[in-house]
């Protein structure tokens, strides 16, 4: 098989890969679609200036997202500026609304839902309006919601399923400001494609200290020995306590935060050690700290302080059991969740003097309403203030902002909880295919026809390297987007590309097949397969009945490089006309001068034939839709035998 190839306008070419040709976009909340072709990318260095972060535009974001959105979505922003006057009508009235910009222009909204310190706030206002309404209730929420593009909480605000569904789409970052993601619905996060992310490392110092604070307050009887002064009494003997030097502290969860609290107790002279299934031994090792069985650490531990993460796995596991494990007159720390314990269960063991004592930081529920615990004289209680320096505060709202600004702008924050991550190295290597893979998926499923549907895509990756060197997992994301996106109101990214892909019952299969290349280049080809379907273009189907395309990435731009059983060569940008017709001369000139007489543009054009004077596809990639009669006229020459028109 033979390709020739006319390159009419090669300076578009990089134009085109941020023009959005299919879908119109509003931002609004009439709409269910939210800026079509975001995707969530992480960024390689992040901006920590602010002059940086309204300036900054990493490649990820303007191949992928941002440039899409600013050339597309005037009309969207303008909807913006139109919802956030609405949001601000309606905070003007609100008590509970803190501060609100008053800048209306075509910035995306972030709602800030709790108290954030001023430096995150500063980075956002770069790129968007900013409202800090606070103590929202939940049907507060949920009705601003659709107004907003990004929300910003602390533990305190409970983002619900409700919450992702009021926001009708247009919610597309969550932004976590602290550790724990407990309060965010994850699932209804990803159905939704919203991307949610966190401040993972600000407070880790912070929330540390309180605990050693926690720890050595609770064994001097600190609080209580205040109270009873501040009542007038002096009362020595009543708040003898127990000393820390030489006891074994059990931290339950070794990661940021049980790391450091297990630093600091070794400085105070205790005997450390720590569950933790997931950590790595050597890790506590370097700190002097032998990983035990959850009933070993808990048997042994003269204190006990609590770090792990909120599960399934871990809820309620410190209960009427673990606690009969314990040794009598254990202590116990939790700055974690109120949830790994079970409070009825705690207060058995305090009277029963199994637990000696105990200092909470967290709650079931916060806050607390009639829990015995907060009143019991044996629990010191802090209201959640583990995170709550100001060092910490501030740390953790820059870091949240930074994160929900390049969310926004399309990239994806190294911190993103329901995304994949994807290394910056991987990411800068494979950004041309990212386009590729979109438009082959586009165009592959804009040649489906018939009755079957798609049930299973096969996708070949031909590379020179390794298997397991090709992270593919971003690929195969933008081919189930451009399978979706042209065939529904779903909005498909990194998020919740597998998920709906489930959804909507289609099978990816991945396949490596090996090629004689440099492996200096991450793929050779992409091909993309719709299996056991019909199509409205006969010639692209296989012997077996499967939709195939393929591509290329030439010079940093996509090409189709196969359709069916034919090579073209023809770049992905514009829009493509497919015509199936007996080789003979002049097609090209007959074709090209009926799109000429209409205004269309061409920009590119191949033939792909199986030999001389046989049957050929010929390929014309357009700059300007043609219209129906354009087409009819087209399909009309007597040599064409079928053709069909795409749109990437
Ligand atoms: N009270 C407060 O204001 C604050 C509370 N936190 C909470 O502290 C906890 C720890 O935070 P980080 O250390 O930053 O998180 P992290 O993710 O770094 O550490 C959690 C560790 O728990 C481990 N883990 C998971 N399941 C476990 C299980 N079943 N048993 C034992 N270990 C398990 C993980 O392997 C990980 O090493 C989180 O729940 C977070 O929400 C964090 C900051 C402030
Ligand atoms: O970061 C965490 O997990 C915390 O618990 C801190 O919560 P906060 O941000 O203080 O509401």
């Amino acid at each position: 098989m033979e390709a020739a190839m006319l390159n009419c306008n090669p300076q578009q070419q990089h134009q085109a890969l941020f023009i959005d040709p299919v879908r119109s976009v509003s931002l609004g909340p009439s709409t269910a679609r939210i800026p079509p072709a975001t995707v969530f990318l992480p960024r390689t260095h992040f901006p920590k200036q602010l002059s940086r972060l309204s300036t900054s535009r990493s490649f990820s974001s303007s191949f992928l997202g941002s440039r899409l959105r600013e050339q597309s979505s005037k009309a969207a922003r303008r909807a913006s500026s139109r919802d956030l006057c609405c949001a601000r009508a309606e905070t003007a009235v609100d008590s509970k609304c803190v501060q609100a910009d008053t800048a209306v222009d075509s910035k995306p909204t972030v709602l800030v839902a709790e108290k954030l310190g001023e430096a995150g706030l500063k980075v956002l206002r770069t790129l968007a309006n900013v409202d800090c309404s606070y103590d929202l209730t939940h049907e507060e929420l949920c009705t601003k919601i659709s107004l907003c593009d990004a929300l910003i909480v602390r533990s305190g605000t409970k983002v619900t399923r409700q919450v992702f569904e009021s926001s009708r789409g247009r919610l597309k970052v969550v932004g976590r400001a602290g550790v724990g993601i407990d309060n965010v619905d994850l699932h209804a996060a990803t159905e939704y494609g919203c991307l949610v992310v966190n401040a993972p490392t600000a407070n880790t110092v912070a929330a540390a200290e309180h605990g050693i604070a926690l720890l050595a307050a609770m064994a001097r009887n600190v609080p209580q020995a205040d109270a009873s002064m501040k009542q007038g009494k002096w009362q020595r003997n009543k708040y003898v306590g127990v000393s820390l030097v030489g006891k074994t502290l059990a931290v339950m969860g070794f990661g940021k935060v049980g790391s450091e609290v297990a630093r600091r107790a070794k400085g105070l002279g205790m005997h450390v050690i720590a569950h933790d299934p997931y950590a790595a031994a050597d890790r506590a090792r370097a700190v002097g700290v032998d990983l035990v069985s959850f009933d070993g650490a808990i048997s042994a531990a003269d204190f006990i302080s609590l770090h792990m993460p909120l599960t399934p796995a871990t809820d309620k596991v410190f209960n009427d059991e673990s606690f009969r494990k314990m040794k009598k007159g254990v202590r116990i720390i939790n700055v974690a969740r109120g949830g790994v314990i079970d409070d009825e269960a705690l207060v058995r063991a305090l009277d029963s003097g199994i637990v000696a004592q105990a200092a909470l930081d967290v709650f079931t529920k916060e806050p607390p309403v009639d829990n015995k615990l907060v009143q019991h004289e044996k629990v010191i209680v802090t209201p959640h203030l583990g995170a709550s320096t100001i060092e910490a505060q501030e740390g953790v709202a820059i870091e949240i902002a930074e994160a929900v600004a390049g969310a926004l702008m399309g990239e994806l924050s190294s911190t993103a909880v329901n995304a994949p991550m994807v290394s910056a190295e991987v990411l800068s290597e494979l950004s041309p295919y990212v386009s590729l893979a979109e438009s082959l998926g586009r165009l592959a499923v804009q040649l489906v026809s018939g009755v079957r549907g798609v049930k299973s895509v096969k996708v070949i990756y031909a590379s020179a390297r390794a298997a397991d060197d090709l992270d593919t997992r971003l690929l195969r994301a933008m081919i189930t987007k451009g399978i979706i996106e042209p065939i529904s109101d779903t909005f498909v990214n990194l998020v919740n590309a597998d998920f709906i892909a489930k959804q909507r019952g289609f099978r990816i299969i991945e396949e490596k097949v090996p090629h004689d290349g440099s492996p200096q280049e991450p793929l050779e080809s992409i091909q993309v397969q719709l299996a056991h379907v019909e199509s409205k273009f006969a010639s692209a189907l296989s012997e077996g009945g499967d939709i195939i395309v393929e591509g290329k990435v030439k010079d940093g731009i996509p090409h189709l490089t196969k359709v069916g059983a034919y090579s073209v060569d023809v770049s992905l940008e514009g829009s493509l006309i497919l015509c199936r017709q007996v080789d003979q001369p002049g097609m090209i000139g007959k074709v090209g001068s009926i799109l000429g007489s209409q205004n269309v543009n061409v920009n590119f054009m191949s033939v792909g034939r199986t030999a001389p004077r046989r049957r050929a596809i010929m390929a014309i990639g357009v700059d300007d839709e043609p219209t129906k009669e354009t087409l009819q006229r087209i399909g009309e020459v007597p040599a064409i035998e079928e053709f069909v028109y795409l749109k990437f």
